[in-house]
């Protein structure tokens, strides 16, 4: 006999161990079965910010090492596109970035949810409050850089979130430059209004990374329970009501109330294929019985892009070569970190500042003048930005070596809002077998014009600044030249993924490609949710772990309020 539980939750991600702690701790007690494919990480060195970079490098087997298909708009390269695997998700690997989106992104992903206030803008700033531990005191080292205001973030969530408590060598320097060259400082980026230069706040605390397991699953309650290498290949279904799951080493699990897929923007729409929800020509290729017709599962892959750029500078510029090409350094720091959290391990790595920004040029050219008219409306309002950069990033590319007593300076590139869908089918019906994932990155054309003014405004601002330009010895990578085609040439050669996969199980209506509701139930099917970034009907503009958290957030307040969980 299958063990019996009121809710089942796939994947213990970002968004699932946030949801499975929201659910366990209602008044009622429900029953809770998390299941992950992945292990329960341990290694103390994944947490300190000196390691934010590397937790892909040193530890491969955290990640489902999934790789696109040869891309046509990126001269016929593969993306390796990480994923975590392991309870805390892509929260394991990432880089640790935490801001929100601007306020317009809510607002409209609140219109393409039906008009469900739950969505916007207000409630997303609730949320947030709900949800962070705020550490205000390492802005107050740096005010005329970074000030969130006390009253507008939350001190008593479980997700550690904060700023360096003391900035890297380079960093201030470099930003005032920027000031004195015209930009506007945003002393608080996660305030619906991320237009400016900032120092970006981050999911570290002192203690060191917070994912979302350690935010959400230690001290969990008895009425949950976690198991882990257990990874869900088959949905048990009663007539059309989803009753329970079946794990890829023959483990049973029955729910009484609903299952909640958090497996992410690539598994949770293969895990809904393979089980007959998504297009009926495709499933019945594979000869997989159709449950339900919804032809958007799998499509509307979105994602933001990068490039990396990088010179080489003067030693005075920054420490960073310095620490990492010691071997020395590097045994001391580890040693304190060890010991007490402190030491280089606590600094190197911990800063990163940069910005978001509007293109007007870009909204005078041909390839914007063609969207659709809302599409266009709601891309000039003043908070949605249409690219942003960051500076003080990992030496690019990796190992490079540079003239002893010289230092690196990575800035990197990103394009907002790209019109450019991928998708995720299924190779066939074995749920051994990786998904095919299309990205098609750069193949709509206001990406390429949208990217490429990205990638010249960044070289320039920082590049041609009368503050930095004098500390640059040479380039290490960038553009030949900052004409069209040089950059151009330049996207296509280097752009890759920021990991900000979402939209393959689109929330809105069934007519219109929806997938799911505004409360995350998939379209035909009953006692079936899905709660992670694969919902997103909006990239939002930022990066994405807090939109995954809100996402967590939302469907679990509508879970506890039509189960009626608080009593
Ligand atoms: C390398 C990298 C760097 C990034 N940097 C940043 C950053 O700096 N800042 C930022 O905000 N965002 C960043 N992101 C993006 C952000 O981390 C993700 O958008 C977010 O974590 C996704 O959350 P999720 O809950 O949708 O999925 P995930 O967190 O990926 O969770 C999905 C979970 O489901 C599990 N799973 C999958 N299939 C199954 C199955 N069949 N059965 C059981 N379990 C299953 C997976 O193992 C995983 O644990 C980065 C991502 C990566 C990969």
């Amino acid at each position: 006999m299958p063990s019996t539980y009121d809710f089942i939750i796939v994947g213990g991600g970002t968004a699932g161990c946030l949801l499975a702690h929201k659910l366990s701790r209602t008044a009622s007690k429900p029953s809770i079965l998390l299941l992950e494919a992945g292990s329960n990480p341990d290694g103390e060195y994944l947490r300190a910010p000196s390691h934010r970079y590397s937790a892909l490098m040193l530890r491969p087997d955290l990640d489902h090492g999934y790789v696109s298909e040869p891309e046509a708009g990126l001269d016929g390269r593969q993306v390796a596109y990480a994923r975590g695997k392991g309870l805390g998700g892509s929260s394991i690997l990432n880089f640790g970035v935490f801001l929100y989106g601007s306020d317009e992104d809510y607002n409209r992903w609140a219109e393409l949810a039906g008009g469900d206030e739950d969505w916007n803008w207000d409630a997303a700033k609730k949320a947030y409050h709900a949800m962070e531990n705020y550490d205000f005191a390492g802005s107050a080292q740096y005010k005329h850089l970074a000030d969130p205001s006390t009253s507008e973030h939350g001190t008593s969530g479980s997700l550690k979130i904060g700023l360096p408590p003391v900035l890297e060598v380079g960093v201030v320097p470099q930003m005032e430059a920027l000031i004195e060259a015209g930009e506007k400082i945003n002393l608080d980026p996660n305030s619906g209004d991320p237009i400016g230069i900032s120092v970006f706040p981050f999911s570290y605390s002192k203690e060191g990374r917070t994912t979302s397991a350690i935010a959400h699953l230690l001290d969990a309650p008895g009425n949950l329970e976690v198991w882990t290498g257990a990874k869900v290949e088959r949905l048990v279904f009663s007539g059309e009501r989803v009753v329970g799951v079946v794990t890829e080493d023959g483990r049973e699990a029955s729910s009484t109330k609903e299952v909640i897929l958090t497996a992410g923007t690539i598994d949770t729409p293969k895990l809904l294929l393979l089980n007959g929800i998504g297009p009926k020509p495709d499933l019945e290729a594979l000869s997989i019985p159709v449950k339900k017709h919804l032809p958007g599962v799998g499509q509307n892959l979105s994602d933001h892009i990068l490039s990396f750029m990088s010179v080489e500078v003067s030693g005075t510029t920054n420490e960073r070569y310095s620490f990492e090409s010691s071997p020395s350094l590097q045994a001391t720091a580890s040693d304190l970190w060890a010991k007490d959290n402190s030491g280089s391990f606590a600094l190197h790595n911990s800063t990163l500042y940069g910005g978001f920004h509007k293109l007007p040029s870009l909204h005078s050219t041909p390839e914007f003048s063609a969207l659709p008219g809302n599409l266009k409306e709601w891309l000039k309002r003043p908070t949605v930005p249409d690219y942003e950069f960051i500076s003080n990033a990992l030496l690019w590319p990796p190992g490079t070596q540079l003239t002893p007593g010289n230092s690196y300076m990575t800035f990197i590139a990103f394009l907002m809002n790209p019109q450019s869908r991928g998708s995720v089918t299924l190779r066939s019906n074995k749920a051994s077998d990786k998904p095919v994932i299309n990205l098609n990155f750069l193949t709509h054309p206001y990406d390429v014009v949208a990217f490429r003014e990205a990638i010249r405004a960044t070289w320039t601002k920082i590049i041609e600044n009368p503050g930095i330009k004098p500390h640059v010895r040479k380039t290490l990578l960038g553009p030949e030249s900052l004409s069209d085609e040089d950059v151009d040439k330049f996207a296509r050669e280097t752009a890759g993924t920021v990991w900000h996969a979402n939209g393959t199980v689109r929330m809105g209506r069934e007519e219109a490609g929806g997938c799911v509701d505004s409360a995350g139930k998939v379209y035909g099917i009953q006692g079936l949710r899905v709660a992670d970034l694969s919902v997103c009907p909006v990239t939002t503009n930022n990066h994405t772990q807090s939109t995954a958290y809100f996402v967590g957030s939302v469907v679990g307040g509508k879970v506890v309020r039509e189960w009626g969980l608080d009593g």
